[in-house]
């Protein structure tokens, strides 16, 4: 690990999603930059303006930089780490989560306090984390996932979200109760077959899973260069359902509708094309889907 301390370069480039999350980034802002300004920090603010354009930022001006910040929720985290890994040069990245969930800044340990966040930047140690490629075409940082509750980050709407936060999540997940449906769905991963009808699959290097799934921190490393891999079941009967819900509320996946796979790649056949949520946001999928694991491709300081 080194010591952002001893980088000699204090060049900054802050990009900043002026809509995510509860709006903190409009109130925080100028207490964040004066942090950097204080800390010696020559920083360059850009707002993002729309979808994809943290990526398009990093792209275009990240070569300039040795230090990318970025403030948004998860989805502007993915765009900027995509764009990292397509500029393929070892950037050195920070985080300052405003999100609604912030599910992968909770697995590092960083804040969601802006001010405490920016601290971290300023005096923190770079951590190396895994990323992983859906489909060979796109980066995420800590989940793809098919099935239940999927569609709540990305159906619901940002203004929900900004005014009740995490809880919009939640109820929105609530309304899919009805809809969830299995998909029938055969996965290879570590040397094995999987087979079934599931109800919901994900690949993910998180200790949290749309703030609802959570998993212990002695079974996740986040650069170990392995996912960890959730299969559930199809619940055939109201006594298999509730069985299931309270092994998920208390976070034991050992339950025979639970698969827990750790691996460093899986394969996902499907007879259907299912939709996936790749860091929360939309992915149509294929029925074919290959999801590799890069190992400490990012930078990070935590
Ligand atoms: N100026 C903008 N106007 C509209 N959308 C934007 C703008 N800037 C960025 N976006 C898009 O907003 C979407 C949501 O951003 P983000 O995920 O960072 O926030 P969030 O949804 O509040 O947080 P979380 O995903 O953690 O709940 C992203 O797809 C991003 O590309």
């Amino acid at each position: 690990m080194a010591n952002l301390a001893n980088l000699t370069n204090n060049k900054l480039l802050f990009i900043v999603n002026p809509i995510a999350g509860k709006l903190h980034g409009k109130y925080n802002l100028k207490q964040v930059l004066k942090l950097f300004q204080d800390h010696g920090y020559q920083t360059t603010v850009m707002k993002t303006k729309a979808k994809g354009h943290a990526t398009n930022l990093v792209l275009e001006y990240g070569n300039n930089f040795d230090i990318i910040v970025c403030s948004g929720g998860d989805g502007t985290l993915n765009e900027v780490i995509s764009g990292i890994m397509k500029l393929g040069k070892e950037i050195i990245l920070g985080y300052i989560p405003s999100g609604t969930t912030n599910d992968f800044a909770s697995s590092l340990n960083i804040s969601d306090r802006m001010e405490t966040a920016a601290m971290t930047i300023i005096n923190g140690q770079v951590r190396t984390v895994d990323i992983g490629l859906f489909d060979d075409k796109r980066y995420f940082s800590y989940i793809a996932s098919f099935g239940a509750f999927t569609g709540t980050s990305y159906s619901t709407p940002q203004s929900y979200k900004n005014i009740i936060g995490h809880l919009a999540y939640v109820l929105e997940g609530m309304k899919d109760i009805p809809n969830i449906r299995p998909y029938h769905v055969k996965v290879e991963a570590g040397g094995q077959v999987y087979e079934g009808d599931y109800i919901f699959g994900a690949v993910s290097n998180s200790l949290s899973i749309g703030g609802l799934l959570k998993l212990d921190t002695n079974r996740v490393d986040l650069n170990d260069g392995l996912f960890e891999i959730i299969l559930i079941q199809n619940p055939k009967t109201p006594i298999e359902l509730s069985r299931l819900l309270i092994s998920i509320s208390k976070r034991e996946y050992k339950d025979k509708l639970i698969q827990f796979i750790k691996a460093p790649e899986a394969k996902f056949y499907m007879e259907e094309r299912i939709p996936w949520s790749i860091d929360g946001e939309y992915e149509p999928g294929a029925n074919e889907v290959r999801i590799q694991n890069i190992p400490n491709a990012i930078h990070i300081i935590t």
